[in-house]
């Protein structure tokens, strides 16, 4: 039916049109006020004395106020305009008589009588569009639990301003701008999915703020566009209680960054803090430029290409896990015990603190500080414990000496109390210049070295590693920790795994010079990250706010991490954590979808975490087996091209590792094809070639994988690797593999 045959029609174009008058309205009148601003301003210039703080000062700093602001305001109202809403909910409140139409957009927009014209997606009643089915149903609402009746569901498309379709969304019919949105080809930046945020995603970004929330997602399912509709929806329902410099998204690097750069700001989002794991840990330990780090894809390229990797496995597996926080605390038990003097703090022979009440103010009193700033505490105390005693300590010394000096005085001559007397003064003197002085010599006796030789120490020593670890390491391990650590601290290098040790130990030993805020964090592809970052994150952050979302099944970095949720929810967040899961996956075809879930069946097992497709068909994938590298490449190379002349905007061919990659680059030696690695800051679209484990995070609209010189094995890793390129693709997946590098993954 065209919609011009609808019922309803003309009263949805009305309402369309009545809504973009009123923006331009509004707009208008926001202008004729900007002006009026404008012009207070410049008579407030004319007569503002610079010297005084005068009403037109104020005038001026106001209306500079204001004209920010106000232009906020136009440039979002103006952004809304072409396409002001895009649903529509008729609610019942069972408090009410009749039911009113919601229509829902990405701001709210009220009428002059407080009528709302247009609902932000992310206020209460609005979940009802995403969650609540026709007929009874309920929301959460500031003041409780809203129940009511649902009467309609309706979906817009909107172009330009002009109404082009809508359609009714009930429990028989297809959400169809979610396939609509689906079917559509990708450029280089990730989307909002405001208008198709489905049931399950909408429980995640809603959930409770103030527990930690851990989202086990399948590939595809809308982790990484979650996290950030979950940003916008806390910081639009706490707008009150939280500053968006509060919320902080870590993701796994800098090209991520860059792909995920547009979401927020087309949510309204301007400030939410965005960083990577490295660079977070880089700030803090004040080592930004003066160290590389070897980062995660670089660690597994050399897992992936070389051949002895048994004790850099264990070695990455160690450093990530609580058994090497345990060996840090021992080690740092001796560095107290080392550091507190033995000794009362005397003052002549008077004792200003003795060890006992050090000891205890160290442990006890003090013992929220780190280990440093205790001591900066005890040598205040003592300072001013100094000039407290001095005094007194002066007056006994004068009793004392009074006594001796009558006594003297008869019994020895004036000659001996004279030299009593002298004797008397000296010691005062000496008093007096100690009370300045006691505090200072205190803390010149304790060595503080930081966080970072303190590090070096420990690893460069493979007797301290056996020394302060909890279980025996076994003496080639350590010896070959100790030697790696001697090697790449001499060129300045770090491992990723070196970052949360160090962290804990400067907020064990030093602190940090600033508060760090972040009342609220959200880490992508967390199934990348150890439990020793997730607790020291959690200790420097000092919250629990935590929104985890990973994927298991794409844990290309296990070696070093995690194998599953349950054990971080209990190690980290003593199971308070939330566990949601998302199983849907929205990126991929159900053909593409199946043959990646084969793969993960086939090189890690049944029991793997697999991804549903939505019901959404496309091209089988295709499977090229060649045997002369040149046709190999001469067939990719028509492959692009043919991929080109269908419309893909993005196309990424994916080989195993880095070595590979650069390979085929070479060999394609085609125009405008960008090699990746993983490490660059920006991502641009067109066509790239990339690694299997850069391209995690990822996706392209076709993706073609191959197998030159290095195939996919039936081990888990290569499994996940192989899974990891697969679902990438949005709609079109082929590969391209060498005879001799076939390898079972794709018999039928
Ligand atoms: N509700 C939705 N409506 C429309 N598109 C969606 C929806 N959910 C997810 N998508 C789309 O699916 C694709 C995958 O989303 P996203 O990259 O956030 O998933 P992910 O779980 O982080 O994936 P992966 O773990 O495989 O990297 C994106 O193109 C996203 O726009």
């Amino acid at each position: 039916m065209s919609i011009g045959n609808h019922p309803d029609y003309k009263e949805e174009l009305q309402y369309l049109k009545g809504t973009i008058n009123y923006i331009d309205q509004f707009i208008n009148s926001i202008k004729k006020k900007q002006q009026e601003s404008k012009e207070d301003m410049k008579e407030a210039y004319e007569v503002l004395d610079f010297l005084d703080s005068s009403q037109s000062y104020i005038t001026i700093l106001v209306n500079a106020r204001y004209l920010d602001k106000s232009s906020e305001t136009i440039n979002k109202v103006t952004k809304a305009r072409d396409k002001p809403y895009f649903s529509r909910i008729d609610f019942k409140d069972d408090r009410d008589e009749q039911p009113t139409s919601y229509y829902i957009g990405k701001l709210s927009l009220f009428k002059d009588d407080n009528e709302p014209l247009i609902i932000d997606w992310r206020s209460p009643v609005a979940s009802l569009y995403y969650d609540g089915r026709i007929g009874e149903v309920s929301y959460e609402a500031e003041e409780g639990t809203i129940t009511g009746n649902l009467s309609l569901k309706r979906q817009y498309t909107i172009e330009d301003g002009e109404l082009q379709d809508f359609f009714d969304v009930d429990i028989t019919t297809n959400d169809e701008l979610l396939q609509a949105s689906l079917r559509d080809t990708r450029d280089d930046k990730l989307k909002d999915i405001v208008s198709t945020i489905q049931r399950e995603q909408n429980k995640i970004i809603r959930a409770d703020l103030t527990k930690p929330l851990i989202v086990q997602g399948a590939a595809g399912s809308g982790k990484t566009t979650i996290a950030l509709h979950r940003i916008a929806y806390l910081i639009y329902t706490y707008e009150k209680s939280f500053d968006p410099n509060n919320f902080m998204i870590i993701a796994p690097n800098n090209l991520f960054l860059d792909y995920i750069s547009d979401v927020l700001p087309e949510l309204g989002v301007e400030d939410a803090r965005q960083t990577t794991f490295t660079d977070f840990c880089l700030d803090l330990l004040n080592l930004q430029g003066k160290v590389t780090v070897t980062e995660l894809n670089e660690k597994l390229s050399i897992i992936l290409e070389e051949k002895d990797v048994g004790l850099l496995r264990w070695s990455s597996f160690f450093k990530g896990s609580f058994k090497f926080k345990g060996l840090i605390d021992n080690y740092l038990k001796d560095v107290k015990e080392n550091m507190l003097p033995k000794e009362d703090i005397l003052l002549e022979e008077y004792t200003l603190m003795s060890q006992d009440e050090l000891t205890n103010a160290f442990y006890n009193e003090y013992n929220y500080l780190p280990i440093h700033k205790r001591f900066d505490q005890i040598k205040k105390k003592l300072s001013s414990r100094a000039k407290q005693k001095k005094e007194l300590i002066i007056e006994s010394v004068k009793e004392e000496y009074e006594k001796i000096i009558s006594k003297a005085r008869k019994e020895e001559g004036s000659e001996k109390a004279v030299s009593l007397m002298d004797e008397r003064d000296e010691k005062i003197e000496r008093i007096k210049a100690g009370a300045k002085k006691v505090s200072q010599n205190f803390s010149k006796n304790i060595k503080k070295q930081n966080a970072f030789n303190h590090y070096k120490k420990i690893l460069k020593d493979k007797e301290l590693l056996k020394k302060y670890s909890e279980e025996e390491i076994e003496d080639k391990k350590a010896e070959y920790m100790a030697e790696t650590a001697k090697k790449s601290f001499k060129k300045k290098e770090l491992e990723s795994e070196d970052l949360a040790p160090l962290l804990y130990l400067k907020a064990q030993l030093e602190g940090f010079k600033e508060t760090i805020e972040s009342s609220n964090v959200i880490i992508d592809e967390a199934q990348d990250f150890n439990l020793f970052e997730f607790y020291v994150l959690k200790h420097v952050l000092k919250t629990d706010n935590f929104t985890l979302l990973g994927d298991i099944s794409q844990g290309v970095h296990g070696y070093r991490g995690i194998s599953n949720w349950e054990e971080v929810n209990k190690t980290i967040f003593s199971n308070e954590a939330t566990s949601l899961t998302l199983k849907q996956s929205y990126r991929t075809t159900v053909e593409i979808m199946e043959l990646s879930n084969n793969v993960l069946k086939k090189g890690v097992g049944n029991e793997s975490i697999l991804a549903e497709p939505v019901v959404r068909h496309g091209e089988k994938p295709i499977v090229n087996v060649v045997t002369q590298k040149d046709n190999l490449i001469d067939g990719l190379k028509k492959k692009i091209l043919e991929l080109q002349e269908q419309g893909y905007a993005s196309i990424a061919i994916i080989g195993k590792t880095l070595t590979e990659c650069k390979k085929i680059h070479e060999l394609l030696d085609m125009k405008d094809i960008t090699l990746l690695s993983g490490k660059e800051a920006e991502y641009q679209g067109g066509v790239v070639i990339v690694p299997s484990y850069a391209a995690k995070g990822l996706e392209f609209d076709a993706v073609t994988i191959v197998s030159l010189d290095e195939a996919f094995y039936e081990t888990e890793l290569d499994a996940k690797l192989l899974y990891v390129a697969m679902t990438r693709a949005i709609h079109n997946l082929s590969t391209f593999t060498m005879m001799d590098q076939l390898t079972s993954y794709f018999d039928d």
